[in-house]
């Protein structure tokens, strides 16, 4: 059955809900593993979408996304601001709040914030803001007004999450590598994985990271990159094979600056909805030790989002 939007939202069309009843992972994470690329949307009614939003999605709620942590075996979550919400963190905060500390969260930010406000974000969990030129996701936002919020918050010893397209990264670069802060790449640059993991494209990413050892990266996201699968679905064990090369090349040459995260409830897919369960299976293919695993999984996300623990 379709899901449903709450409150006064019709879904795009076309829109994909996320996958009812995921299995079981046949991979255990190890203790404390953190979800740490993750969304929750709404509900509607609750916390309405934002007017400049390019796409309505379904809802996807607090405790939707709590009972899918537990039922893969994830300990915590890094809640990401998603775009349908706009710079309106009311739904993210929410869910940090209710997690009992098990979730931290990555908010949207304008200059316009006080200091007030950044504190208050700051007591809910917050610990970084994400900076988006995805130009299907969001307007554009001037450099300087980025640059003016990455010097605010990184006085609260916050990070900046960037989500940006393999073509743009020269363009960028400079900006991006300004940064006076951690800088977490989402999604591994969304790399062309139909091109050669030597190509120069890909090699343009290994060098930022390379560069710049403020840089870390999520490798996350094989099933919006992957463009021969086999897709998570029926029980595949060996889902999205052409991203592996691409993650494992990252988590191995960076085992201490890599996180990853499920991407529920995968906003705008437009093929399939992974089986979550089968997606956590992706894991031991692009991290196959045990100690790499549990600086992906454990290390690396407490290290960032709760130091105080660590
Ligand atoms: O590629 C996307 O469509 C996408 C969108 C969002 C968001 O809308 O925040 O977040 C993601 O991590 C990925």
């Amino acid at each position: 059955m379709s899901k449903t939007t709450s409150g006064d939202f019709t879904k795009t069309a076309g829109w994909l809900d996320w996958y009812t009843g995921p299995s079981q992972p046949r991979f255990q994470l190890p203790a404390g593993a953190v979800d740490a690329h993750c969304h929750v949307f709404g509900p509607g009614a609750e916390f309405p979408y934002a007017p400049e939003r390019k796409y309505t999605p379904c809802d996807a709620s607090k405790a939707e996304l709590f009972a899918l942590r537990d039922h893969l075996g994830f300990a915590r979550n890094v809640i990401v601001q998603a775009t349908c919400h706009g710079a309106d963190n009311r739904a993210m905060v929410d869910a940090c709040r209710a997690s009992g500390n098990q979730a931290r969260g990555v908010a949207t930010v304008r200059r316009s914030i006080t200091d007030a406000q950044l504190q208050e974000l700051h007591d809910a969990g917050v610990r970084g803001v994400r900076f988006n030129f995805v130009k299907r996701l969001v307007d554009f936002t001037p450099k300087e007004e980025l640059m003016e919020i990455a010097g605010r918050i990184a006085k609260l010893g916050w990070h900046v999450v960037i989500y940006f397209e393999a073509v743009d990264l020269p363009e960028l670069w400079d900006f991006f590598t300004a940064l006076p802060t951690t800088v977490v790449v989402d999604h591994m640059g969304r790399p062309d994985v139909s091109q050669p993991v030597d190509g120069p494209e890909f090699a343009l990413f290994l060098q930022f990271m390379r560069q710049h050892p403020n840089v870390w990266s999520k490798v996350s996201c094989p099933e919006r990159l992957s463009v021969t699968g086999p897709k998570a679905l029926d029980g595949e064990p060996a889902a999205y094979r052409d991203v592996v090369p691409f993650a494992r090349r990252v988590v191995e040459e960076f085992p201490d600056r890599v996180l990853w995260g499920t991407d529920w409830p995968h906003p705008n897919l437009k093929d399939h909805m992974p089986d979550d369960g089968l997606l956590v299976d992706f894991i031991p293919h692009i991290a196959p030790t045990p100690e790499l695993q549990r600086k992906l999984l454990v290390d690396n996300p407490m290290r960032l989002y709760w130091p105080e623990e660590v």
